[in-house]
This record gives structure tokens, C-alpha cells and sequence, in this order.
């Protein structure tokens, strides 16, 4: 079974990128780029990592109005992405846009919380500060609206589940335990994240940053 990691290569550098995505691509299951990619990079670049096999997660999180975000997704359609993500917090006509926008077999998934915020920082923005009922909330939002799934962190994904049995579940913020957690917050291992039901993990700097990638990821896959 291949696994169900997928590698983020967030460099702006394309031959770094390939080194890493040829380095990995027998213990991960797909490769995501996201905006520090795309915006060096571009379509052509997206094309070219392509070339490595594995399916692409294009991650660049559109949020705006829903006409604006149909015609970007229409403009990618070309390169026929395995994934793509949405914020939910663009609301429902953007879902449904978004979703109708996309190449057929795309999965259009949305960011319900990032993992990089917690409840004070729900507060902040003046949201009640319980991330289980912001996650939960829109989840049920992306399931009325059509798309496939939410990406939310290991920590609520078993409460999003089940209100969503058969959704797509895209879980980052993922460390091995003791590993470095930078800018994440909520943060679960690999192993906890699907035992709670993530459908795909998503991956970084566990496994680029490491001194050796391969071995890293390989590390990683040991352990599901
Ligand atoms: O949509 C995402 O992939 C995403 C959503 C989220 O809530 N948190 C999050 O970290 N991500 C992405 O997942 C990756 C996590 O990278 P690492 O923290 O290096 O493992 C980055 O590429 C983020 O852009």
C-alpha cells in the first residue's frame, strides 16, 4: 500500500524541490506545493515536478470573492492537480464555485482552522475560542456545499469525521513525537492523526529538513 503522506516541498527553489521529491518518492504517497512554490515557479514548474509520478497537492488556498476564485481554479485546470485547496471561510457560493470550477477527477478540499492558530487566536479575530466548534461548523459548511473534504489538525479530526463519514480529510501540523514544531500549534504524530481518522497527512520540514530526507520519511512510514 503506498503511504498516505504527502510530502509539502515549500522551497522556491524548483531543483531543490526535485532532488527532495526524487530523494522520497518511495516512502511518500503524493508531493504538495504551495504559494512559496507557485509563486516562483509557476504552472510550468507545477509541470514539471509532475514529471517525478507522484500525484500533485496544489495547496494555494484561494480565498475571495466566488467569481475570482472559479476563474484561478479555471486557469489551473490544465495541470489537473490530484488536490486543491479553498479557505471555508469564503463561505458557501465560493465552495460551490470552487468546487464546479475544478477538473473533474480534483479533489477541492477547504481550511477550516490552520494549524497554525489556536483558541486565543480564534479570540482575536472575534471567534468563539473553541477549535473543535469552528472545525466542526465547517465541516458540516464543506459537506452541504458539495466539495470533497477540509483540512483541519489531527486534534479535531475525529470530531469532523463524524459528522462527515465519507469526507476527505487532509491533516498537517503533523510531528513525530519530539519533533521540532516551529510554527504549528496544534500538533499530533503521524500515527495519532490517522488512528483519528485523517484520510492523508501532509508533511514538511520533518521530512526536508532532516539531514537525510529519505531516511526521514522512510522513519515516518515505519511507523504507520
Ligand atoms: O493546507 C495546508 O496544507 C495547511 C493547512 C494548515 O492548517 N496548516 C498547514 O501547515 N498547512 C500546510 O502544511 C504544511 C506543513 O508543513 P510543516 O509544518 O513543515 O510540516 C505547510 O505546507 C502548510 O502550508
Amino acid at each position: 500500500m503506498t503511504t498516505r503522506v504527502y510530502v509539502a516541498l515549500d522551497t522556491p527553489d524548483l531543483a531543490r524541490a526535485k532532488t527532495l521529491a526524487t530523494r522520497v518518492r518511495h516512502h511518500v504517497g503524493g508531493i504538495k506545493l504551495g504559494l512559496e512554490f507557485f509563486m516562483a515557479n509557476g504552472r510550468a514548474g507545477v509541470r514539471e515536478m509532475a514529471e517525478v509520478g507522484l500525484p500533485v497537492f496544489l495547496d494555494l488556498k484561494f480565498h475571495d470573492i466566488p467569481n475570482t476564485v472559479a476563474k484561478a481554479i479555471q486557469a489551473l485546470r490544465p495541470l489537473e492537480p490530484a488536490i486543491l485547496t479553498v479557505h471555508a471561510t469564503g463561505g458557501r457560493a465560493m465552495l460551490e464555485d470552487a468546487k464546479a470550477a475544478a477538473p473533474e477527477g480534483t479533489k477541492v478540499v477547504a481550511v477550516t482552522m490552520l494549524t497554525s492558530l489556536d483558541a486565543q487566536d480564534l479570540s482575536s479575530i472575534g471567534l468563539a475560542p473553541d477549535p473543535h466548534e469552528q472545525v466542526v461548523r465547517l465541516t458540516e459548511l464543506a459537506r452541504s456545499a458539495g466539495i470533497d473534504g477540509i483540512v483541519c489538525s489531527g486534534e479535531e479530526v475525529a470530531a469532523a469525521r463524524r459528522t462527515w463519514r465519507d469526507g476527505f480529510f487532509v491533516v498537517p501540523g503533523v510531528r513525530p513525537a519530539n519533533g521540532h514544531v516551529g510554527d504549528q500549534k496544534r500538533v499530533v504524530t503521524p500515527r495519532a492523526a490517522l488512528d483519528a481518522g485523517a484520510s492523508i497527512l501532509v508533511i514538511g520540514r520533518p521530512i526536508t529538513q532532516a539531514d537525510d530526507p529519505d531516511a526521514a520519511a522512510r522513519a515516518i512510514e515505519a511507523t504507520l
